[in-house]
Order: C-alpha cells, then structure tokens, then sequence
C-alpha cells in the first residue's frame, strides 16, 4: 500500500487518517514580477497534523495553499502526498484528494445545503442512497440536525452555518487533506470560537493532515500541532509548535509579529479542559422549583444551571430568581456565556466580558453540561502563567 493511500492508524493514541505533504523548492514567479511571490520553499507537513501558515499580508501563505491543490500552478518544485510525486498530477483527481475550504464556506448559492455537500460523492460517481447517508451524516459531524438543514439554501443559514456546511462539504470525500484559508475570517468572534472547538473536535476523530491559513496568530496557537511563520516570499522564518514559538522566537521579526502580548497569548494554550470544572447544580426544564432550590440551598449554591431533555444548557439563574417560580421556566437566555472543553482560557475570558457574567457554563459531549469556570480561576490560571514565564 503506498503511503498516499489514506489509512486509519492510531498513533499514540490518536486517528491519523491523512497523509504527509512534501514541498521541495517549490516556486512561483506571478508573469510580470521581478521576485517570485514564493521562492524556494522546503517544507515537510507530517500526516495527521493541523499546520498553521501565518505572516504578513502578501508574503505568498496563499498562493503557497493553493499550489498544494494546483489551482495556482507552481513555477518550479515539487509537490509530494506521502510518497507519490503529484505535482504533474491531473488538477481535478489531485483535489479529490484534497478538500478546500474558504471563507463563508464557498457554498454554492442555488444549490441546497445537501446538493453542495454532495457535490464531489456525486463525481465519483456514488450512488443516491450512499451520497444522502454520507450527507446526514457529515451534517451530525458539524453539529447540524440534518432533518433541519439538509434543504436548507446557503442563504437561509447563519455565516457559521455556512462555514460548518462549507467543512462538511470538504470533508465528503473523505479527503486525507483539508486545505483551509481563512476559514473562519468572516464571522463574530463568539461564532469563530465555537467554529475553532467543532474543528478541534472533528480532527480529533479523523486525525486529517491539515493546512490552515489565517491572520489571527490565537487562532494559529490554539489550533496549530505547528505553526509556520513566513516572510516575504514565503520564506520559512520559524516553523515549530505553539509553545516553541511563543517561548522562543527565531528572530526579532517573529517577537514582532508574537506581538507584546506573548505572557496573555499563553493564555491560548491553555484549555478549560485542562482547568478543574466546578460541578453546579442542575434543573431540568418543568421540574417543581421547590425541590431544586431545596437542593441548590444544600449544596450551598447560589445558582442553578438549568438544562433542556437533552442535558444541553438553556439558562442560569439565581436560587432567589427560581424561587419566585412553581416550575422551572424554559427561556432560553441567548446571552448564556457557554463555551466547550477544548475552548481556551482566552475565549473563556471573552465569553464572559462579551455577557458581562463572571462564569461560564462548560460544555462537554453533545453540546451537554461539563461544569461551569469562573472569573477568578481564569484570573488564577494567568497569574500563574504570569509568574512561570517570568520565572
Ligand atoms: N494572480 C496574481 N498575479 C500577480 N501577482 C499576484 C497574484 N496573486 C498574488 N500575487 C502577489 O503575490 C504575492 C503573494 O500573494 P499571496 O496572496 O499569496 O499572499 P498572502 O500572504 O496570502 O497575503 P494575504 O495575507 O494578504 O492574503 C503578493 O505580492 C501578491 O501581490
């Protein structure tokens, strides 16, 4: 079996189902240039990894992306998956292998949500019935009930909507690569958070190798195995993991583009799953308030978090405000600040200034009640990093 043959392998303990991506001196000279807007670039992406690209604007990150799946043909160079040479490869069997993702999705605007997802299934020639199961399915991945939105036009979903439509629609192949460019650009920074943990979550399962282009250098910490810093003509300045770059920037340029925040920016590192949760107490939706303020008061709780049928998390009021009530209301409080265990501390923190609370409520699998995090551990988790850093 060659090694471009995607694979489910579990290495230390996760799915690999992509492939490596090799670059030798790879180039491109736009016609008109005087330098080539990528110059030589040597670069090994290992299987299974979400690789950052970062730099500044027009030091070549996007051409580079897009000659991995050839819709900008390199000048010069070669291109490898695993082992085989593709970079004669006809465009179109290259990029079924490589899944793409832009931002606002790139959906097709008069085709539905399933007929966009569909699209790549149907020219390799699926039949009907696998390409609606592969569908419903990636709609589940992406956290969208397919009986709601499988009909849906992109028009009638929200912006993250559509970006979650537009990964499902990468993924339907199952590609070994998934190609991103500034995928999540377009949307409010709550919505980018939720989008950054589904994609956390999803590579987790499928272990994709992953090249991921983006201006945002939290973005690139949080979501990075590595992260690539170019310069102009998308020279390699400093590649390395989150933790290596942050510590130790190759050259003054990437303290620079670190930005003077680095002692916060560790704050992106770490995960609320990696903080101790505190457990509070629940109520589910019609349940008689009586007995759950009875169980709030013993437990010494001032709030009490309420949750739907499904464990999911609908509003969080005080033991005084349910006590006004027979039965536990079901509003759902829009402004509830909720982010999920791979969200870092930082969008934990914005969370809570963006709702104006001094929690959050942490949620786990199925979107359902892992425990909620306070200001004051977010607050304790910084000191510390405060004082690590400083040493
Ligand atoms: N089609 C083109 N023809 C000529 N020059 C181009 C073309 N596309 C890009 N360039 C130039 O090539 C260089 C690299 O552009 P590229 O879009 O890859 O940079 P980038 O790092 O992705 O920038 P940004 O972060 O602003 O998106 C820039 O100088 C740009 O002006």
């Amino acid at each position: 079996m060659s090694e471009s043959t995607p694979t489910t392998t579990v290495a230390e303990e996760r799915t690999v189902s992509g492939v490596s991506i090799r670059l030798e001196g790879v180039t491109k000279r736009y016609p008109g240039q005087d330098v080539p807007a990528v110059d030589t670039v040597d670069l090994d992406i290992p299987a299974g990894q979400t690789v950052m690209f970062v730099g500044p604007s027009g030091c070549g990150k996007t051409t580079l992306l897009k000659m991995l799946n050839r819709l900008i043909e390199p000048s010069g160079g070669k291109i490898f998956l695993g082992d085989e040479d593709v970079t004669g490869q006809d465009p179109d069997t290259l990029r079924r292998r490589i899944g793409y993702v832009i931002q606002a999705g790139g959906l097709f605007p008069h085709m539905t949500v399933g007929t966009n997802i569909g699209l790549v299934p149907g020219m390799l020639g699926w039949d009907k019935k696998r390409i609606a199961e592969r569908t419903d399915e990636l709609l589940d991945l992406v956290g969208l009930d397919p009986d709601v939105y499988r009909d849906r036009y992109p028009k009638e979903l929200s912006g993250g909507q559509q970006q979650r439509v537009g990964v499902a629609r990468a993924l339907a192949a199952d590609p070994p690569v998934l190609l991103m460019d500034e995928p999540f650009g377009a949307v409010d920074p709550i919505t980018r958070q939720r989008l950054q943990d589904e994609l956390l979550r999803i590579q987790e399962e499928l272990g994709k190798t992953i090249v991921f282009v983006t201006h945002d250098f939290d973005e690139a910490v949080k979501l990075g195995d590595k992260i690539v810093v170019f310069d102009v003509g998308a020279r390699v300045v400093q590649y390395d993991t989150p933790e290596a770059i942050l510590a130790e920037p190759a050259e003054d340029y990437v303290a620079d583009f670190v930005g003077a925040g680095a002692t916060l920016k560790q704050l992106t590192l770490a995960r609320v799953s990696d903080t101790e949760l505190h457990t509070p107490v629940t109520a589910t939706v019609g349940e008689a308030s009586a007995a759950v303020v009875a169980r709030a008061e013993e437990a010494g709780e001032r709030y009490v978090v309420v949750v739907d049928g499904r464990g999911r998390p609908v509003s969080w009021p005080s033991v005084a405000e349910l006590s006004r009530t027979t039965s536990v209301p079901g509003g759902r409080d829009e402004r509830l600040p909720v982010v999920g265990l791979r969200s870092t501390l930082n969008d934990a923190l914005d969370a809570m200034l963006a709702a104006s609370q001094g929690g959050v409520v942490v949620t786990g699998r199925r979107d359902t009640v892992a425990g909620v995090l306070v200001v004051e551990q977010v607050m304790a988790a910084i000191q510390s990093t405060r004082s690590e850093v400083r040493g």
